[in-house]
């Protein structure tokens, strides 16, 4: 007679994979704290968040399939409805999911993780991509489990991530409707910041939305209009709407002014950066006190070379000893080590600690990756440094649910984004953080601050992030704009813009040509294999029509010194090349050869195809 497996005392063993696993995922959601705070929520709502939670847990009690759109501007309490919702079907014994597509908007809901990193959403977004999960796995228990699912900022989200998950609750709900019948509650404000789209063009962002993704139609869409992050501040209240909906007047150019009481006024780039630092950090030493007040006022700006350049003022005047922490920089071919390795050193693309990273006892700090989701650890996650070890840094989560947590953050290998700008593809050993006395405006979005000081070095060019910024603070007090001044000769300025053409109307043919355009991306400077040095540019025109520039050689730190990202410069009469590309009409890149940023007569240069002669280059910025 033959054996049963049991007879072997495996069986103990088979039933351990098969249930405990499942059970962890869902235990943790059980364990997730459901504060009276939250519970309380529920009896605070306005009228409009009173009829989404209304709608919503109608669905939940009985059953019925249903997905939601919730629309607000920033402010209006979508993520204090969702507070309300998760903790009164938490607080009955069951499972609703929260997620939200940045990990700093998911760090504000308890038990909040990104969307990607709950549903395993792949980064590389294409139209047909899945969730990579099996149908065994204790996620997809823990899906099928939940009541509810709530994904916040999915405004953010690029339709293909959605699309991701509708497949996957179709497969694991066996169902042909829309989230598998699962009930689910979408949230944004498609006036925020769109999903990024590399190198893209409005167009690019408003398709890879969810708007046009086919779930849209099916969500039943509800909008929340009282502002009450600004409920205090009725004006303050009105110019946010005004902005967000794009209906504020604008004066000259299409820029919109602002109110006088909110501008620091520009004395010298010096002197008004430190007007603005000390408004904002009125006194460091506050953070020494172990006191948090100061954490949740910041200074927002538009890019990550602006942000570290003001991080770094700030560690220089924080009080106490600086700790210096060196990254270990390896190519991912080994071969090219050598090559570029010192040059690696010297780059800080976004989304990676800088090589050197300088820290002092108290500071703030914000973590750049899901280190531990679970246990607060999220993209995004801001805290405090306690102590520091070779390798591990000793904090305190500052924000968010976890507020007070004390953690330990390990230094560990990031790779490079595959961004065709830092084209050597390369890991980074570092602790993912970087400082956070100032924070891009992308990252600050979802949050309310208590003070926003707001650096505008160079004219924004989108309403959308005005918004974002200034929608972070509660009135108009709470914030303070120092805002470069855009000096210019208007009598020159119309006489150039006059013989100024499009973008979209040069070919490889033209000569004497002159556009006027924003200088919208810049490289570091990269030593070629021929050990010749190139930077490319990218530059838009007021139409959006993008054109690329490239210097060489001699002219690269000419162009590196003279051209600053967002300023509007006049180029022409440069060589020009095209490629058939219909999006982008008219790209010049380095193996093409293309606008040589110059101020020299003609001369004769080497390029990759070999010399070539270059026309005299006009530059002139008007700034
Ligand atoms: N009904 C309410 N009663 C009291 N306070 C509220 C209410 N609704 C929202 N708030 C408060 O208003 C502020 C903004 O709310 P919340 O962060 O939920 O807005 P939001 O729509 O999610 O904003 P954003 O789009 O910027 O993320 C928070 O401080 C929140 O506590």
């Amino acid at each position: 007679m033959g054996k049963s497996i049991k007879d072997f005392g495996f069986s103990d063993f088979i039933l351990d994979v098969q249930f405990n696993n499942p059970g962890k995922e869902i235990e943790a959601e059980f364990v997730i704290p459901v504060s009276k705070e939250d519970l309380a929520t529920v009896s605070m709502l306005n009228g409009g968040q009173k009829f989404a939670f209304q709608k919503i847990m109608e669905a939940v009690n009985t059953n019925t399939s249903a997905a939601f759109f919730i629309d607000g501007l920033g402010g209006t309490g979508k993520s204090f409805l969702y507070k309300g919702l998760l903790a009164t079907i938490r607080s009955k014994g069951q499972i609703a999911l929260a997620t939200a597509t940045s990990g700093a908007a998911a760090s504000i809901l308890p038990g909040g993780r990104t969307a990607h990193s709950r549903f395993k959403i792949s980064l590389h977004h294409e139209s047909n991509n899945t969730c990579n999960l099996s149908k065994q796995s204790a996620i997809s228990e823990l899906i099928k489990a939940a009541k509810l699912i709530i994904w916040d900022e999915a405004a953010m989200a690029k339709k293909y991530a959605i699309e991701s998950l509708d497949r996957l609750l179709r497969d694991l709900l066996n169902s042909d409707h829309i989230s598998g019948d699962k009930i689910i509650v979408f949230g944004g404000d498609f006036r925020q910041t769109l999903p990024v789209v590399r190198n893209g063009h409005k167009e690019d962002y408003i398709s890879a939305s969810l708007i046009n993704s086919y779930i849209w139609p099916h969500l039943q869409k509800i909008r929340l209009t009282e502002n009450m992050r600004a409920s205090l501040d009725l004006s303050f209240s009105n110019l946010l709407l005004n902005i967000g909906n794009g209906t504020e007047a604008t004066i000259a150019n299409d820029k919109i002014s602002l109110p006088s009481s909110m501008i620091i006024p520009f004395i010298n780039d010096q002197e008004s950066l430190a007007t603005l630092i000390d408004t904002v950090y009125p006194s460091l030493s506050t953070f020494l006190c172990g006191n948090s007040a100061l954490i949740n006022r910041t200074i927002l700006s538009t890019t990550n070379d602006i942000v570290h350049e003001i991080n770094q003022i700030l560690i220089q005047k924080f009080p106490g000893e600086e700790v210096k922490y060196i990254s270990f920089d390896q190519t991912i071919d080994p071969t090219k080590q050598a090559d570029h390795g010192d040059f690696l050193n010297t780059i800080h693309p976004p989304g990676l600690p800088p090589h050197q990273l300088i820290l002092n006892q108290n500071c703030p700090i914000i973590l750049l990756r899901n280190v531990n989701p679970a246990q607060g650890l999220c993209n995004g996650t801001r805290l405090i440094c306690l102590n520091f070890n070779k390798n591990v840094i000793h904090a305190q989560i500052s924000i968010g649910i976890h507020y007070g947590k004390q953690v330990f953050i390990p230094r560990i290998p990031l790779h490079s984004s595959n961004d065709e700008s830092y084209p050597i593809p390369f890991k980074r050993t570092q602790f993912p953080i970087s400082l956070c006395f100032a924070m891009t405006i992308n990252k600050s979005q979802g949050q309310t601050l208590d003070f926003v000081g707001l650096y505008l070095k160079e004219p924004m060019f989108s309403h959308g992030q005005l918004y974002v910024a200034l929608s972070r603070a509660r009135t108009a007090n709470d914030v303070k704009i120092l805002l470069r001044p855009v000096s210019s000769d208007s009598l020159s300025n119309n006489y150039m813009d006059n013989r100024c053409t499009g973008v979209n109307t040069l070919t490889d043919k033209s000569s004497e040509w002159m556009i006027k355009v924003i200088l919208i991306k810049k490289t570091n400077i990269f030593t070629g294999k021929d050990q010749t040095a190139f930077q490319h540019f990218m530059f838009a025109d007021e139409q959006n029509e993008s054109i690329q520039g490239i210097a060489f050689t001699r002219d690269v730190n000419y162009a590196d010194t003279k051209l600053h990202l967002y300023h509007t410069y006049y180029i022409g009469n440069a060589a020009i090349s095209s490629i058939t590309d219909e999006r982008i009409k008219l790209v010049l890149s380095h193996d093409l050869l293309c606008a040589l940023i110059q101020g020299f007569p003609e001369s004769m240069i080497s390029t990759p195809k070999g010399p070539r002669t270059i026309r005299r280059f006009v530059a002139v910025n008007p700034e």
